[in-house]
This record gives structure tokens, sequence and C-alpha cells, in this order.
């Protein structure tokens, strides 16, 4: 070995941070294979272990892996080529000076790319699988590696020296080991300095995939709890289901057994309804069919009560004129007489003037009994009236496509009908879930309306449920459901209200007791001033018998808010503009809302005004205004626009305080009558402890 070699050689092993790198990239590639630091210090280092082994050891091993990476197998293959070892070391190194010599640096920085891509590779590896990274890391991926690229070298070596044959003189090779160390020296320190920078941007990936398989193993670890969990919970649902069925079934049968009594109960009362519609026709009346000719239309026919009553009538009639009659003849005989003064003409007109008197006494009585008779017939043509409207009930029944005791909703058990209005049918129901009965107003739209009329009536329909589902009070029927029954059809489900409708009240009984009609129209008006005292205040605008409902306690109730208007927060004192105007029941409706010049504003006034109206149809037995009218011929004949002053009759009595108030009430001028809020404060309607 010449001098120069070895102060190269020397030179080399010298440097302290050429010595180390070798085993900083042992240990580098260890971990890009996967190894273990640990691990990666065991053989590397038995073979890298430069300073402790003997010169030209060291001297191969650097060389070598200045010019390739296959450092460690070369070294392992010298063990099998140990006799030829220094030549070969030599030819090998020349070898690789011409080749430095006559490639450009890409032959040099091949190697470090190559490594730089075997880097990338290993920590993709380590990245995609971790359970395969520590598997390959620690055994045979690594043993296997080594064998594979140990035996390439080998081959490498072999030819490599076979085919060397130009053998260069001792100081060519001192020049281009001096140049090739140079060279080399500031290849490793390069090396060094991208390697260094390549293990933190690897110790960052470890840490950072490290981190990520903490992350994992915690995420892993509460979902196994979460599994663990719904599986528990699973389990206890199962647990419990099996523990409801035969409650659930029990329920079902409890179902059943109450909905078949209550459709037994229903089925008597209809029978019943019949039975009595039967027997009261024969007293009261019946519809008879008239033919005139092809045309054939109904006509009532009075019963035999009010047939004997009429007759009775009659005959008492026939009594008194006939009495008259001989009143009549009585006196004519006595103006005929003349006056006489004898003692014999005195007893004439003695006798003449106790006939009148019998004469008068009779047409008293008949008079008397007329009005008995009258007032029974009155009480009769109440009971015609019922017995109409009940047949009516029993017809729309019989052709209600709702009669065959359905369960609505798998809730609403229907009954029997309660009555029929111009686009509905409400039943009687029964609620199973709540278990309380219900009224079930069914609407109907009609198949062969356009699809514009469906819509308006169908918006028309939710509006007035939009309004009513708000409304929470004592003195107003609550709405408590609503769904769709089929593409025509929809029901809106309400508070069940068992009494009569004011309107049936009045029928039955014209004229109520003031005491007795005060406290309904207290009622009524703690439901307006509950309307008007929300935050969207409403107009209820059909204010009317019929929509004043009773309960079984007899808690008067409104209901139907189908015309009801919302008010806008930005309406004015004199109201909202009046958009339906012509719709409402005229009799109830105030002055305002007939104005035709402009679009009519109304306000919660309106109400008053109805309120007025129904108060005064209550005590005195008929609408103040139009009473006997139609509502075309109110509208024709301008009545409620002429409404300006309310004339009370002598009979029934009515106090002055009653009158006062529903002259209040019936204040012509809007701007003059008070509103809901205000007559609130009425003493008329404050009830104190005297
Ligand atoms: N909540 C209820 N409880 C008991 N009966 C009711 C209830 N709602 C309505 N009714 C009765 O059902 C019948 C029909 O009521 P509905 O409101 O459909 O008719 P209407 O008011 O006469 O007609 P329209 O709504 O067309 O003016 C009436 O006799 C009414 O008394």
């Amino acid at each position: 070995m010449s001098e120069d070699m070895l102060i190269h050689f020397s030179s080399n092993s010298s440097n302290q941070s050429d010595n180390s790198l070798p085993t900083k990239i042992a240990k580098l590639e260890a971990r890009m294979v996967g190894k273990a630091s640990s691990a990666a210090a065991q053989q590397p280092q038995v073979q890298l272990q430069a300073p402790q082994q003997p010169a030209w050891s060291s001297v191969s091993s650097a060389t070598k892996f200045a010019a390739t990476e296959e450092l460690p197998e070369a070294s392992i293959s010298s063990d099998s080529d140990d006799e030829n070892g220094g030549e070969f070391l030599i030819q090998a190194n020349t070898q690789k000076r011409k080749k430095v010599n006559q490639e450009d640096n890409s032959i040099v920085f091949e190697p470090v790319a190559d490594r730089r891509q075997k880097i990338t590779e290993a920590t993709d590896t380590k990245a995609s699988s971790d359970g395969n990274r520590r598997k390959q890391g620690r055994g045979r991926g690594n043993s296997v590696s080594s064998r594979g690229r140990g035996s390439k070298v080998n081959d490498q070596a072999r030819s490599q020296t076979s085919g060397s044959t130009v053998s260069p003189s001792n100081g060519q090779l001192e020049n281009s080991y001096q140049k090739d160390g140079r060279f080399k020296e500031q290849l490793w320190s390069d090396d060094h300095t991208s390697l260094e920078e390549e293990v933190l941007s690897l110790r960052a990936k470890v840490a950072a995939l490290e981190e990520d398989l903490r992350k994992c193993r915690e995420e892993a670890f509460d979902y196994q709890n979460l599994c663990r969990q719904l599986e528990k919970e699973l389990k206890e649902l199962k647990d419990c289901e099996q523990q409801m069925k035969p409650k659930s079934s029990c329920l079902i049968q409890r179902t059943k057994i109450i909905s078949d009594l209550l459709i037994a109960v229903s089925k008597a009362e209809r029978q019943e309804a019949r039975m009595k519609v039967r027997q009261d026709s024969l007293r009261f009346g019946n519809v008879g069919v008239i033919r005139a000719g092809t045309v054939i239309s109904e006509t009532w026919e009075d019963g035999q009560v009010l047939k004997d009553i009429n007759a009775h009538l009659r005959q008492l009639l026939e009594a008194k004129e006939a009495v008259e009659r001989q009143r009549k003849s009585l006196k004519k005989r006595q103006s005929d007489k003349g006056d006489g003064n004898d003692a014999e003409s005195g007893t004439q007109e003695e006798d003449f003037l106790i006939q009148d008197e019998i004469y008068k006494s009779r047409i008293a009585s008949i008079k008397r009994e007329e009005e008995t008779i009258l007032r029974e017939r009155d009480r009769y043509e109440l009971e015609k009236g019922r017995l109409i409207r009940e047949m009516k009930r029993i017809r729309d029944e019989d052709g209600s496509r709702f009669n065959n005791f359905q369960i609505l909703n798998s809730r609403y058990a229907l009954l029997n009908l309660l009555g029929k209005g111009g686009f509905s049918e409400v039943y009687k129901a029964y609620d199973l879930v709540e278990h309380r009965y219900v009224a079930c107003k069914l609407h109907g739209l009609n198949a062969q309306w356009s699809e514009d009329k469906k819509q308006s009536y169908i918006r028309h329909a939710m509006r007035e449920y939009n309004i009513h589902k708000t409304l929470v009070h004592h003195h107003i029927v609550r709405l408590w459901d609503t769904f769709e029954i089929d593409s025509n059809t929809f029901c809106t489900v309400l508070e069940y209200c068992s009494g009569k409708d004011l309107d049936a009240v009045l029928k039955a009984t014209p004229v109520l007791p003031e005491k007795e009609a005060r406290i309904i129209i207290v009622q009524i008006f703690q439901g307006l001033i509950y309307l008007n005292k929300r935050a969207q205040r409403i107009i209820h605008y059909d204010l009317k018998p019929g929509n004043v409902l009773f309960d079984e306690f007899g808690v008067a109730k409104v209901t139907d808010f189908g015309l009801s208007k919302i008010v806008e927060d930005d309406v004015g004192s004199q109201g909202m503009e009046l958009t339906s105007q012509g719709a409402g029941t005229y009799w109830y409706l105030p002055p305002e809302c007939f104005e035709l010049n402009r679009t009519p504003l109304i306000s919660s006034k309106a109400n008053v005004w109805s309120a007025g109206v129904l108060f005064y149809q209550m005590l005195l037995g008929r609408r103040p205004f139009g009473h006997d009218q139609t509502q075309e011929r109110i509208l024709r004949e301008d009545t409620i626009i002429k409404a300006r002053k309310v004339e009370f009759p002598s009979r029934p009595a009515v106090s002055n305080e009653a009158k006062d108030f529903i002259r209040r009430c019936l204040t012509y001028n809007q701007a003059e009558r008070p509103d809901v809020l205000t007559i609130a404060q009425d003493p008329y309607l404050t009830y104190s402890k005297k």
C-alpha cells in the first residue's frame, strides 16, 4: 500500500464526520427498511465500525460507500474474497475513479437520489401500513433485502475484477486519489447535510405518524366502547319489547272493546232517533211529495196534533164569531126598541145589559182559550222545527260516506252526525288515544270543482286552521288536530260541545231571562277579549248564534274562524281593509261592512256590534234589524245601512242597564263605537259581590 494512499486513507479515517456518516447512514438505512434504532445498531454497526477495523477495511468501506451505496454488501463479499482483498480494492477504486472522471456528477448523485427514493419508499410503506411496517422492519424484510443486495454486489464485483484490463501508474493514481478524495469529501459533506435533513424530516414524519397512530387507537377504543354500549341498548330494547308485547296486545283489545261499545251505543242512538222522528212525524208532520205533471216537489204536511190544534182554533174562532154576531143583533134590537120611559122598558134595558155582559164574557173566555191554544201551537211549531232539523240530520247521516263507524287516522272513532254545514259534515267522535269525545269536522271538496276553486277552498280552510290552532281559551272551542283523509277531504278535530248551539237554544226558547242572556254575553266577550289581547289580534267576523256552542256544563264557547281576520301590526285606528265583503250573516254585521263607495275598514268594533245584536236577540226574541227579512232583501233594501237607531218593544221587559249596554254596542258610527277592550270595562259586563 503506498504512502499517498495511506495519507489519503488516514486523512479519510481521521475525518470524524466522515467516520460517523456511514454509521448514521447505516442507521438511516435500517430505519428506511423499518428497523427500530436499537435493531439498526446491531447488524450495520458490526459491518461499519471503521475505526476498529484494519485501515484497508476502512478504506474499502469508505471508498465504496462514496462511490456506491452498496458498501455493506461489499464488506460482506470481501470476506469471501479474502486473498485478493488489496488488489480488488485498488481495482475497484480505479474503476470507480474512472467512472467518476468519465461520467458527470449525476453518476455521483445517483446513489443519493436512489437512496432518497428508497427512504421515501420506506416512509410510504411505513405510512401505508403500521402492521406491515413493524413486521418488515424487524425481521424478514431487512434480511431478505440484505441478502439480495449482497449477492448482486458480489456479482458486480466479480465482473469488475475480471473485466479490468487497464492498470494506471502510481502518479496518476495519486493525483486521481487526491482529486477523488476532495471530490468525495465534498460529496460526503453535501450528502451528510442532506441526510441530516432527511433524518430530521423522517423523524418529524415518524412523530406525525406516531401521533396519527395514537389518535387512531383512541378512536378505535371509543368506537369499541360505543359499539358495546349500542349492543347493550339494543338488548335492553329487545327485552322491553318482549315485556311490552302482552301489554300492547292488551291495549289493542281494550281499544277494540271501547270502540265496539261506542258503536253499539251509537247504533242504539241512531235507532232511537229514527223511531222518535217517526213518532213525532205522526204528531207534528212529515214531508210529502207533490206531483205536478212530471215535476215532483216536496212539501210539508202537518201532523195530527197540529191539525187538532188548528181545528180547535177554528172552532174557537167560529164560536167567538157566533157570540159576536149574537151581541151585534142584541145591540141592534136594543137600538130598534128606542128609549122607553115606563117600567117595562126599564126591565128590558137591564136584560139587554145582562145579555151583552154574557156575550162579552163568552168572547173573553174564547179569547183566553184561543191564547192558550196559540201558545200550545207555538210550542208545537218549535217541536215541528226541531223535527224538521232532525229529519234533515238523519237524511244527511244516511247520505254521508262517513256513516259506517270508521276509525279515522287510526285514532278517531266516528260515531253519529252532529250536523252538516255548507261544505262540511261534523261528526261526534271518540279519540281512542286521549279517551275523550271530540267533534270531527270533515271538509269535503266537490270533485266537480275546478282546480282553482279547490285550491281556494283549501287555502281558506288552512287559514282557518292556522288561526284556530293557536287559540287556547276557556271560551273558544279548541282545535286539537287536523289531517288529510284523501285528496278531496280533510278533517279538523275540535273540542266536543255536547250542549246545543245558541241558535238551537233560541229556536227552542226565543226569549231568555236577562240573567241567563247576560252570563252568555259575558262569556262571549271574554273570548273576544282574549282574541284582542294576543300579540296577533283576531277579528272573528262571523259571530252569530250558530257559532256559539255550549259544553255539558253550559259554558259558552265561540267557534268557526272561517271568516276571521288577523289584524296586522300596521293597521291604523280606523281598522283594516275588508277584502271579503259580502261574506258573513247580514243580520249580525255592522253598517261599515255594507259600505259600497270604498273598501270598508273594519276592526274589533265589528265584533262589538255583532255581540250587541246577539244580546238583543236573546232578550227580545228577535233581531234588532231586518229580523223577518231574507239576506238578499237586507242587501237590496239597505236595511243595516239604515240601522241608525235601535228600538225596544215594550214586551218582553228588559232592564235599562241592558238597553243602555245594547245601545253602546249598536252605536251606528264606527268611530264612536267602543272596541272590544273598551267595552270589556263596561259595568254591565263586570260581576262583583254586592
Ligand atoms: N265542536 C262542536 N261540538 C259539537 N257540535 C258541533 C261542533 N262544531 C259544530 N257542531 C255542530 O255541527 C253542526 C254543523 O256545524 P258547522 O260548523 O259545519 O255548520 P254551520 O256553522 O251550520 O255551517 P257553516 O260552517 O257552513 O256556516 C252544527 O249543528 C253545530 O252545532
